[in-house]
């Protein structure tokens, strides 16, 4: 047991997806994991552990923002022995050709967060996802069809910003999409040596103002968890 997390020791699984919702956490057990045993309880962030084409995976909620996620990746690495920790998420789109239900793979994670301002003062450090999880993501994706897109994206602490347009200054730099948990994910995994990758769909557009329905989101939302399954456990 850790602070924020009441599963036995052993009950998690080395490969953990981290979706923001604790509810698609649950709806990701329902619908992916055979047996899907609920492990965590506390403060309703559920966590469940079960089997994916016969092998362990666990899931876990992370509530939003760099803030929260870090609590549950740190105590997931450092007390549960995690190592392969991909998070799959909704993100909005920063570039006109980047579509809602595309799916991102997040190569990077810029930030404005101060996590690494703490660390590293005045030095910047770039977060970066697992090369092999990023690569066997992206074959699996493109095999399957699904407009896919890797590169850098944003990680903000805010979603709701006073200036709409703040974006523009990332999106000039060919950032595509924002989301809010990335940065902190990679920062945590290069510190303890183990396999990141995001997986994000896009939820919503910064340029166009497109939007999807609940539907839509959701059927995407299954294609990016099959990918996100298949890249962790080698297909
Ligand atoms: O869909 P999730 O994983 O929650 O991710 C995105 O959605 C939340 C904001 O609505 C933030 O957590 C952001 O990163
Ligand atoms: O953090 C997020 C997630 C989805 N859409 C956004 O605009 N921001």
């Amino acid at each position: 047991m850790s602070i924020h997390l009441n599963a036995e020791p052993g009950q998690i699984a080395e490969t953990v997806l981290l979706p923001g919702d604790p509810l698609r956490a649950k709806h990701i057990a329902e619908t992916f994991l055979t047996d899907p045993v609920l492990h965590n309880t506390v403060r309703g962030m559920h966590g469940y552990t079960g089997t994916y084409k016969g092998q362990r995976v666990s899931v876990q909620g992370t509530g939003m923002g760099i803030a929260s996620s870090m609590i549950y990746v740190s105590e997931l690495i450092t007390q549960y022995g995690c190592k392969n920790l991909i998070r799959v998420g909704t993100a909005g789109s920063y570039q006109e050709n980047v579509h809602v239900r595309d799916i991102v793979l997040a190569q990077a994670a810029c930030t404005d967060s101060n996590i690494n301002n703490i660390r590293f003062g005045a030095k910047n450090f770039a977060p970066i996802a697992d090369f092999e999880l990023l690569m066997r993501a992206y074959q699996i994706a493109r095999e399957r069809g699904h407009t896919t897109h890797v590169g850098n994206i944003m990680s903000s602490d805010t979603f709701y910003h006073d200036d709409f347009d703040q974006y523009k200054i990332w999106a000039d730099f060919g950032v595509l999409a924002v989301e809010m948990e990335a940065a902190g994910l990679y920062t945590l995994a290069a510190k303890h040596g183990v396999r990141a990758l995001t997986v994000l769909t896009i939820s919503d557009h910064l340029v166009t103002r497109e939007e999807t329905t609940a539907e839509e989101r959701q059927l995407t939302f299954n294609a990016m968890i099959e990918i996100a399954l298949d890249a962790a456990l080698g297909e």
